[in-house]
């Protein structure tokens, strides 16, 4: 059983994370509530409404919106095309009227081009708005993918290891990043990682997993000293406990 009785809440308006050594069931939380995976039992509730009774296409449509680990960008697109295609659910309008030009087509097409010029000046990527995003580099493309899923104005967003395969730079600047749109547009995250300052440093609640259980719950501090957290870290030998929790164990 990949996922055992996991529970918790997500407070509009902020930021919780979720731990765990490898396999203890982080991306297989992500891909139940994007309805990726079947679930078997149990519920994943939005503002009281069962994700479990809606089919998969409708899962953007109710405003959950995620990043993945490698990235999934529209690689021949241009940037601007990529985050357009965020916005389009909102403010896109059928396939006919587009390929008529209706003038409420033409309408959306401003509507949406606006919305894209919006989130490249929000998150820094008006320099390559027009390049193709295959030939970006990786913490760039993040960025874009951020960018695009920040255009479906989300009212749930799930960001899935986004400092993964970031140098130190890149990940103080994504860290901050997201920080501040946290701020400045009340966003409600559900964030995986596995780089524990990250999480430790952004998240409102962290709750801890191992082997498809929730081992913990609470502050950044509570769960850093959890003695159940410490001992599934400390006993995963494939990827090493992090640090901070490796000195609390030390002491
Ligand atoms: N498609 C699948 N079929 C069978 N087992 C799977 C599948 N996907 C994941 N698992 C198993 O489910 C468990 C949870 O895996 P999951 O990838 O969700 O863990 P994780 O916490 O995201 O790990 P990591 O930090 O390494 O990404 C693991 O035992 C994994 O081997």
């Amino acid at each position: 059983m990949a996922l055992d009785g996991v529970g918790f809440d997500v407070p509009e308006g902020q930021i919780v994370g979720i731990i765990g050594p490898n396999g203890a069931g982080k991306t297989t939380l992500f891909n139940c509530i994007s309805r990726l995976y079947p679930v078997h039992g149990g519920d994943i509730l939005l503002d009281g409404v069962s994700l479990l009774s809606q089919p998969q296409h409708r899962i953007a449509g109710l405003g959950i919106a995620r990043t993945f680990q490698n990235v999934a960008l529209f690689d021949t697109l241009s940037v601007a095309e990529n985050i357009a295609l965020g916005a389009h659910r909102r403010l896109g309008r059928g396939f006919l009227a587009d390929a008529l030009r209706f003038p409420s087509a033409v309408r959306a097409q401003r509507a949406l081009a606006a919305e894209a010029a919006r989130w490249l000046d929000m998150l820094g990527l008006e320099n390559v708005a027009h390049r193709r995003v295959s030939d970006l580099p990786f913490g760039t493309r993040k960025r874009v993918e951020l960018a695009r899923a920040l255009a479906c104005k989300p009212r749930l967003l799930m960001l899935d290891e986004p400092v993964a395969g970031l140098n130190h730079a890149e990940v103080e600047e994504l860290t901050a990043l997201v920080r501040s749109l946290k701020e400045r547009l009340g966003l409600t995250v559900l964030l995986v990682e596995h780089h524990m300052h990250v999480v430790m440093s952004l998240s409102d609640i962290v709750v801890a997993l191992d082997f498809g259980r929730r081992i913990a719950a609470g502050t950044p501090e509570q769960v850093q000293r959890d003695p159940e957290v410490i001992r599934a870290y400390l006993g995963d030998q494939r990827s090493g406990p992090p640090r901070d929790l490796e000195r609390k164990a030390a002491s």
